[in-house]
C-alpha cells in the first residue's frame, strides 16, 4: 500500500525537503569553492601570507575545501559534488519519502566504508608528495598501519572490497542487477541502427512525444538512471487518494490521523480489514451474512486495527496461553440495517462470544466445566430474549398489519412450529419495508454503500523490476523493446513498450501465453495499440485488485457532468477513470461473456446508472429475464412497460411489440416530416409552447372506446433488456433473429434500444446478423479466443480476469477499451429499485405480451410451428405477392396475406428453401426470382 499522497501533505515531509535543499545549496556553494580553490589561500592545514582571499566562495569555501582535500585527498574533490548532487536525487525520485533513520545510517556507514576504501586505494596508488597526500590523512594513515600486516596486495584488494561494499551499501543499487543492466545496455545498443533518433537520450525522446497527454493526468516519477528503464514513466501509483470522487469518510479520517508516518515507511502491506475481498471471499461473505441479519462482527468495524488483534491472537505469551481477541457480535451501526425488525424493537442485545482457548487440555476442560456450571443460567437468559424476540415479531406483524394468529396452523414435521405464508414470512423478516415516498426529484446516493478509498499495493521499484523482467523476457523471444509509461490501475497494471523498429506489434501477440508463463502472471493481455501513442501495452493483473464501486463511479464528475440522453456508468478503465456512455449514442449493445463473468453485475450497473438520471415520463423499459431472479427485483418500478418477461414465449411477442410500436412511431414521424425522436419531441414541445395540441393521425375509431382521438403526446425512449437472449433464440430462432435484426436496424432513430446479454458467445447465438446490426460490444471474461472473436471480431477478451473486468468495443471504432465494472451488491439494487417503487406505480401495457389475433388464429389452425415439409396453403399467394411487388420483408407478407408474424415468417422461409428469396443478409432477403409465381 503506497501512502505517497498522505506523506507528501505531511509537516515531516516538507521538512525533511527542506533540510535536503539546503545541504544541496550548501553542496553548490563548495563546488564553488571548489572550483577556485587556491593553495595560497589560508586554510585548515595552510596559513597563507596574503592578505586577500583569492576563493570565490570566501574564506569558509576555502578552509572546508582544504579539509576535505587534507583529510581525504583526492576522494576530496568527489565531495562537494556529493553534497550537492544526493540530495537533488533523494528530493526527485521522491525518495525522501522512503527515508527512515535505519536506512539513513545504513547508507552513511556505506558512504564511510566507501571512503575508507576509496582513500586506501589512492594512497596506495597514486603518486604521494610530502605536500600532497593521494589518500589524504585517512587514506595515509590506513596504509601506513595495514602495510607491516598486509601487504601492498592485500590492501588493494581490501581497499577494492570495501569501496565496492561501501558503494553498494551507500547508493542501494544492486550489483548484479547494474551488471546485467549494464550487458542488456551494452547488447541493446549494439542491436540498435545508428539513426540519428536513437541518438538522443531515452528520456528526451519519450518526453517530446507524449509530454501533453502525461501533463493532463499522469504523475510521472523520474528514476534513477540505471539502464535504458530509466526513462520509464510510472503513473497510477496514487490513483486511489488522488481520486476526487472517491468519497472521504469518518472511517478514512480516522485512519488518516492515526498513520503514524514513522513507523509507515517501509510501504505497508496492510490492506484495511474487508475492503478487499478478492482474496478473502469466505470473510466477504461471512461479513455479508452478518450484516444481512442485522449483526456485525467487531473486527468488521475495527478496521486495521484488528490485524493487531490478529496478530495477538496467534503470538503465545508467558502464560502458554493462546489469546482468542474478543469478538462482539453487536448491531449494525448502519441505520438502514435498523429496518430488521429484531433490531427495530431493539431486541437484539449485544451477544458476547469470548473466549480464552489454553493450550493446556486440562485448563481447557476446567473452563469447560466451569461454563457447564453456568448452562442453568444460560438457559434462562436464552429463553428471556426469545421471549423479547417473540414480542418483537408480534410487534412487527401489528404494525405490518399481518395476523400470526390468524394462520397458526402447527407444523406437523416441525412440532412446536407454525407454518406462515411466504407474504407474511418475507414481511416478517424482510431487510426492507416500503420505504416512505422520497422528497427528491432522483433517488439519492446514499442508497449505495460508501466504500473507503483503497490504494494500490505496489512500489515503484517492483514495478521497475517488472519492465525488467518483461523485457528480458521479450528478448527471449527475440522481440527488443523497451518499457516506456507503465501505468498503475486498479485492476491491472499497462506496461508500455516501444518496439524497436521492425518488430511487429502481433509477434508480442502471438507470444502472449508464453510470456504470461514466463513472467509467472495469471494471464496477460497485449493491447497492440495505445490511443495516441506509439507504443504497445502488456497488461499484467495487479496482485491485488481494487474493487470499483458503482457508487464511486455515479459520484464522480464525469456522470455527474454527462450530457448523454441515456448515459449508463461501466466502471473505470484502466488508469481508474470512470467510464460512463451514452446508450442513444450506442445505439444497441451486445453484452456477451462466460457464466460467472460479471455480465448481470454489468447490465445492473447499466440500469441503476438509468435510473439515477432518467425519469419514468422519459425512459421506459421492458426486461426479459429467463433467468428468472436476476431482473425481477425491477418489478413495479414505473420505468416498466410491462412486468419482467420470464416466459420466453412472451418475451417473443414482447419484441415483436417493439417492432410494431417501431413501425407505428415511423409513420408518426412521417406524418410529422420530422427525422427522428428528437425532432418529434422537439416538434411537439413547439407546438405546446404555441398552445396548441394535435390529435393522434394514426388512431382509428376501432382502436378504442373513445369517440375523439387522443392528444399526440412526447414520445419516450424505450430499452428494452434481454438478459440470456440464447434462451429466447432457443424458442423461436430465426423469427427472433429476424425480429433483433429488425430492431437493431431501424430502432434507433425512434428511440429504441437493445441491450443483449448472452452467456453463451458461439455463431448460433451471436449470428452475423444480429452482429452486423449491433455494432457496440462488451465481452467479459470468455474461455477461448474464439468466443472473443464471435463477440469483438478479436481476441483478448479470452485474457481478461473475471469478475466484472470488460473490454468494450464503442460503436464505429476498432480499438477495445478495457473497462473494470462497477460493483453494487443485491441489496443496493432493492434499495433503488424500492426508492422508485415508493415514487410511483408503473402503467403496464397489457397488449405487449399478447399474441396477436392473427398468430393466435395461427396457432389454433396449427400454423405457428414449422410445419415440416408441408408448404403453407398460402404460399403460392405468398409467392405472388412476393414477386410481384419486389417486397421480401416477413412483416410485408403478415399484412398482405393478413396473417400472423409467425406464419409469415413460416412462409419466407418456405421461400428461402424453395429458391425463391435468399437467406438473410445484413437483415434484408434478395429475390431471387421474377414472376415465377405460374411455377408454383
Ligand atoms: N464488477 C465486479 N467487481 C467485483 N466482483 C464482481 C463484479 N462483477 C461480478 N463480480 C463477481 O462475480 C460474480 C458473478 O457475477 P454475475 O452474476 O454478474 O456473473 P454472470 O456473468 O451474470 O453469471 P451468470 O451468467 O452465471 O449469471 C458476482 O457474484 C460477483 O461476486
Amino acid at each position: 500500500m503506497i501512502r505517497k499522497i498522505t506523506e507528501g501533505f505531511s509537516p515531516k515531509h516538507y521538512l525533511v525537503e527542506l533540510i535536503l535543499g539546503l545541504i544541496a545549496v550548501f553542496g553548490f556553494y563548495l563546488i564553488i569553492a571548489w572550483s577556485s580553490y587556491s593553495p595560497f589561500d589560508s586554510a585548515w592545514s595552510v596559513s597563507g601570507y596574503q592578505p586577500e582571499i583569492i576563493n570565490k566562495a570566501g574564506k569558509l569555501g576555502a578552509w572546508v575545501v582544504d579539509l576535505f582535500f587534507t583529510f581525504f585527498g583526492d576522494v576530496g574533490h568527489l565531495l562537494p559534488f556529493l553534497i550537492c548532487i544526493t540530495p537533488i536525487y533523494f528530493i526527485r525520485t521522491k525518495r525522501v519519502d522512503s527515508l527512515t533513520w535505519t536506512r539513513f545510517s545504513l547508507r552513511m556507514f556505506g558512504f564511510v566504508t566507501f571512503m575508507l576504501g576509496a582513500t586506501a586505494l589512492c594512497a596506495l596508488l597514486l603518486n604521494n608528495t610530502p605536500y600532497h597526500l593521494a589518500g589524504g590523512v585517512l587514506g595515509g594513515s590506513l596504509v601506513k598501519h595495514l602495510f607491516p600486516v598486509m601487504g601492498k596486495f592485500g590492501i588493494l584488494l581490501f581497499g577494492v572490497a570495501l569501496t565496492v561494499l561501501g558503494f553498494v551499501f551507500c547508493s542501494g543499487a544492486s550489483l548484479i542487477r547494474l551488471l546485467v543492466a549494464f550487458y542488456n545496455w551494452i547488447t541493446m545498443q549494439n542491436e540498435r541502427p545508428a539513426s540519428p533518433e536513437n541518438a538522443q537520450p531515452n528520456g528526451e525522446e519519450f518526453t517530446a512525444s507524449t509530454e501533453t497527454e502525461r501533463a493532463e493526468n499522469e504523475t510521472a516519477i523520474s528514476a534513477p538512471a540505471y539502464n535504458d528503464s530509466s526513462s520509464v514513466h510510472i503513473s497510477g501509483l496514487e490513483t486511489a487518494q488522488e481520486d476526487k470522487t472517491a468519497p472521504i469518510n469518518a472511517d478514512m479520517l480516522e485512519k488518516f490521523d492515526a498513520y503514524d508516518l514513522g513507523a509507515d515507511q517501509n510501504l505497508p502491506h496492510v490492506s484495511i480489514a474487508g475492503d478487499d475481498y478478492s482474496y478473502d471471499d469466505e470473510a466477504q461473505d461471512a461479513r455479508h451474512v452478518a450484516e444481512q441479519s442485522g449483526l456485525r462482527p467487531a473486527f468488521i468495524q475495527n478496521g486495521a486495527s484488528n490485524a493487531a488483534e490478529t496478530a495477538d491472537m496467534f503470538a503465545s505469551d508467558d502464560s502458554d496461553s493462546v489469546h482468542i481477541p474478543e469478538v462482539k457480535l453487536m448491531p449494525s451501526t448502519d441505520t438502514r440495517q435498523t429496518a430488521n425488525p429484531l433490531s427495530a424493537a431493539g431486541v437484539v442485545e449485544p451477544v458476547e462470544v469470548m473466549g480464552k482457548i489454553d493450550k493446556k487440555p486440562t485448563a481447557l476442560f476446567e473452563r469447560i466445566e466451569e461454563e457447564l456450571d453456568d448452562d442453568a443460567e444460560l438457559a434462562a437468559q436464552f429463553a428471556q430474549q426469545e421471549a423479547a424476540r417473540e414480542q418483537a415479531r408480534q410487534i412487527k406483524a401489528q404494525e405490518m398489519g399481518i395476523s400470526l394468529a390468524e394462520s397458526p396452523t402447527e407444523s406437523d414435521a416441525l412440532p412446536g412450529l407454525r407454518t406462515i405464508s411466504i407474504d407474511q414470512a418475507i414481511a416478517l423478516f424482510g431487510d426492507h419495508k416500503a420505504p416512505e415516498k422520497p422528497t427528491t426529484d432522483m433517488p439519492s446516493l446514499d442508497l449505495l454503500d460508501q466504500h473507503s478509498s483503497q490504494t494500490v499495493n505496489v512500489t515503484e521499484s517492483e514495478l521497475r523490476a517488472t519492465s525488467q523482467r518483461i523485457e528480458q523476457r521479450l528478448r527471449d523471444f527475440n522481440v527488443k523493446a523497451t518499457v516506456k509509461d507503465v501505468l498503475v490501475g486498479p485492476v491491472v497494471t499497462r506496461y508500455e513498450l516501444e518496439l524497436q523498429p521492425g518488430v511487429k506489434a502481433s509477434k508480442v501477440t502471438s507470444i502472449d501465453t508464453d510470456l504470461a508463463r514466463a513472467l509467472t502472471f495469471k494471464a496477460i493481455r497485449v493491447a497492440e495499440t495505445i490511443p495516441g501513442k506509439p507504443y504497445i501495452g502488456i497488461e499484467t493483473p495487479n496482485a491485488k485488485r481494487q474493487n470499483v464501486y458503482l457508487r464511486d463511479v455515479l459520484d464522480s464528475e464525469t456522470f455527474r457532468n454527462s450530457t448523454a440522453l441515456l448515459p449508463m456508468a461501466l466502471g473505470k478503465d484502466i488508469s481508474g477513470k470512470p467510464v460512463v456512455i451514452d446508450l442513444a449514442r450506442t445505439p444497441h449493445l451486445l453484452v456477451a461473456g462466460s457464466t460467472g463473468s460479471g455480465k448481470s453485475v454489468g447490465i445492473n450497473t447499466m440500469i441503476l446508472s438509468l435510473l439515477y438520471r432518467v425519469k419514468p415520463e422519459e425512459v421506459k423499459f421492458i426486461m426479459i429475464d429467463p433467468k428468472v431472479v436476476e431482473l425481477s427485483v425491477y418489478n413495479g418500478i414505473p420505468h416498466l412497460l410491462t412486468e419482467v418477461v420470464t416466459d420466453m414465449k412472451k418475451a417473443a411477442n414482447a419484441l415483436r411489440w417493439c417492432v410494431d410500436e417501431m413501425e407505428r412511431r415511423y409513420q408518426l414521424l412521417a406524418k410529422l416530416r420530422v427525422r427522428n425522436i428528437e425532432g418529434f419531441n422537439e416538434r411537439i414541445d413547439a407546438y405546446r409552447a404555441e398552445g396548441v395540441v394535435i390529435p393522434d393521425p394514426l388512431w382509428k375509431p376501432s382502436d378504442s372506446m373513445d369517440t375523439t382521438p387522443p392528444i399526440l403526446e412526447r414520445l419516450n425512449y424505450i430499452v428494452l433488456i434481454v438478459d440470456e437472449f440464447a434462451d429466447l433464440m432457443m424458442v423461436a430462432g430465426k423469427q427472433i433473429e429476424e425480429l433483433i435484426a429488425r430492431l437493431t436496424q431501424k430502432a434507433r432513430a425512434v428511440g429504441i434500444h437493445v441491450i443483449l446479454a448472452t452467456q453463451r458467445p458461439s455463431v448460433d447465438v451471436i449470428t452475423g446478423l444480429i452482429k452486423s446490426n449491433i455494432p457496440s460490444r462488451i465481452a467479459f471474461t470468455v474461455v477461448q479466443r474464439n468466443d472473443s472473436r464471435t463477440i469483438l471480431d478479436q481476441n483478448g477478451a479470452e485474457a481478461l480476469l473475471g469478475r466484472g473486468d470488460m473490454l468494450y468495443l464503442a460503436n464505429g471504432t476498432t480499438e477495445l477499451m478495457r473497462v473494470h465494472g462497477a460493483f453494487m451488491t443485491d441489496d443496493e439494487v432493492n434499495r433503488v429499485a424500492d426508492d422508485w417503487r415508493a415514487r410511483g406505480k408503473p402503467n403496464y401495457i397489457s397488449s405487449i405480451l399478447e399474441s396477436s389475433e392473427e398468430d393466435e388464429a395461427d396457432n389454433e389452425e396449427g400454423y405457428g410451428a414449422s410445419d415440416g415439409d408441408e408448404l403453407d396453403p398460402l404460399f403460392d399467394k405468398a409467392v405472388e405477392v412476393v414477386s410481384s411487388t419486389g417486397m421480401t420483408s416477413t412483416s410485408f407478407i403478415q399484412r398482405r396475406l393478413k396473417v400472423g408474424f409467425n406464419r409469415a415468417a413460416n412462409i419466407m422461409e418456405q421461400m428461402e428453401q424453395q429458391g425463391i428469396v435468399s437467406e438473410m443478409r445484413n437483415g434484408k432477403r434478395e429475390l431471387l426470382v421474377r414472376n415465377t409465381s405460374s411455377d408454383y
